[in-house]
């Protein structure tokens, strides 16, 4: 908890608090912002987990509430010194419309923004994606790229189009006078494919090799390297920043840092075999079992069946063109922007954070619904 040694005199707010990264930004504020007054969780859905943070010296108060709705969101924000915007709605398996991903992600940000220029709260701090950048529809490689790297971001999906949209509202936001006439200071992170204690595709994919027999079949390449980060780790880095932020604000307003960390570089299926391996699946497989044109046949055949079945019930594979196409490009990071910038070292190793995770793994075992 806490060091309250020091004066705890400051309000944040996270939104999305309640889910898997916002979960993790809650808690690591709780052991890590020792100047924390009061720390408001907004969310939709609020979890039962918050009533054992009721009991530290830092007032939880949890907001049900909706980013699309400008006066809950001016509500919450009130006061507030900093607010971290993690909430979103993370779709690419076509569960949501495309309207309802923009409204969410998209206007539900301008409301933050709107509510942090009326309200005089002058730190704002967004979670973006890597997919504002790419892997974009061409497959064009991105090979440890840093924010700088040129590359061709061409948005067709409603997600990253949506968090695209969203971070460049955020950063032109940078500036504007907010109530009591001082600047506001905004950033952006940009995760790649964050993994870790709660992560749901984890959990989806370990289900399916234990009905599988305990087996996953290769569908990637091994040599297409997918960018991870340790949720943690991310977490970290975002209560880092909104500290810095209030002292560093003419350097680090206005910009984008990609989340990092010792994560190593591995396709998608090989790096969730570095976790799920060692809970008993096995890989099989050192090439793709199928050919890229049947999987994408396969794939494209998914996506009819759930046009066809919308009115019958949400059929939303793993499977689709846009994600085969995502788990089929490179797409790795290799940046110090955040460390040059801000200081920041990730709080966890590769060691601990695979631990950690497979831990969490494990503990699901024999809970397969
Ligand atoms: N998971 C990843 O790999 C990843 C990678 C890069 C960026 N991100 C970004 O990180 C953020 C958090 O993602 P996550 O993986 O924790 O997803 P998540 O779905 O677990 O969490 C999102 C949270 O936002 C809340 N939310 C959704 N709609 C809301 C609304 N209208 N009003 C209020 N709250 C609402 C949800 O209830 C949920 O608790 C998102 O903005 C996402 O775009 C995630
Ligand atoms: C073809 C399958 C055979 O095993 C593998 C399908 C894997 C896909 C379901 C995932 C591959 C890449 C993932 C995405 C990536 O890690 C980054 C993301 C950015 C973030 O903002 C949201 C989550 C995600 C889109 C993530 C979703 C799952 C993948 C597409």
């Amino acid at each position: 908890m806490a060091d309250t040694a020091q004066a705890q005199e400051l309000v944040y707010l996270v939104t999305g608090g309640c889910g898997f990264l916002g979960e993790h930004v809650v808690r690591m504020l709780l052991q890590r912002e020792p100047r924390l007054h009061e720390l408001r969780v907004f969310d939709l859905h609020l979890g039962p987990w918050l009533e054992e943070l009721q009991t530290g010296p830092v007032q939880v108060t949890a907001i049900q509430g909706d980013v699309t709705q400008a006066h809950e969101v001016a509500a919450a924000v009130a006061g507030a010194h900093v607010v971290i915007h993690t909430a979103g709605l993370v779709d690419v398996f076509g569960r949501a419309s495309s309207e309802t991903i923009h409204e969410v992600n998209v206007q539900g940000t301008q409301n933050v923004i709107d509510a942090c220029v009326q309200t005089g709260t002058q730190f704002l701090v967004y979670t973006s994606s890597m997919e504002v950048v790419g892997p974009n529809i061409k497959g064009h490689p991105f090979y440890r790229g840093d924010e700088d790297t040129p590359y061709e971001a061409v948005h067709k999906h409603p997600y990253p189009r949506s968090k695209a949209l969203a971070e460049q509202l955020v950063l032109e936001a940078n500036g504007r006078k907010v109530r009591g006439g001082r600047p506001l200071v905004t950033c952006a992170l940009r995760p790649t494919g964050i993994y870790g204690e709660g992560h749901q595709i984890m959990r989806d994919i370990f289900y399916q090799g234990q009905r599988l027999g305990g087996r996953l079949f290769r569908a990637i390449p091994a040599s297409v390297e997918h960018g991870r980060v340790y949720v943690g780790n991310v977490a970290w880095m975002h209560v880092l920043v909104a500290r810095e932020l209030q002292q560093r604000g003419a350097l680090m307003g206005g910009q984008a840092y990609f989340c990092y960390d010792s994560s190593p570089y591995k396709s998608y299926e090989d790096f969730n075999m570095e976790i799920l391996g060692p809970c008993g699946l096995r890989l099989v497989g050192t090439r793709p079992l199928l050919p890229y044109w049947l999987l994408m046949f396969l794939a494209v055949l998914n996506a009819l069946l759930q046009w066809l079945l919308r009115p019958l019930l949400l059929y939303a594979p793993l499977l689709n063109p846009y994600t085969l196409a995502m788990a089929n490009t490179t797409f790795t990071v290799s940046t110090n922007k955040a460390q040059r910038h801000f200081g920041y070292e990730p709080l966890f190793s590769w060691e601990d954070s695979r631990t950690r995770t497979i831990g969490w793994v494990r503990a699901m075992d024999g809970s397969a619904p």
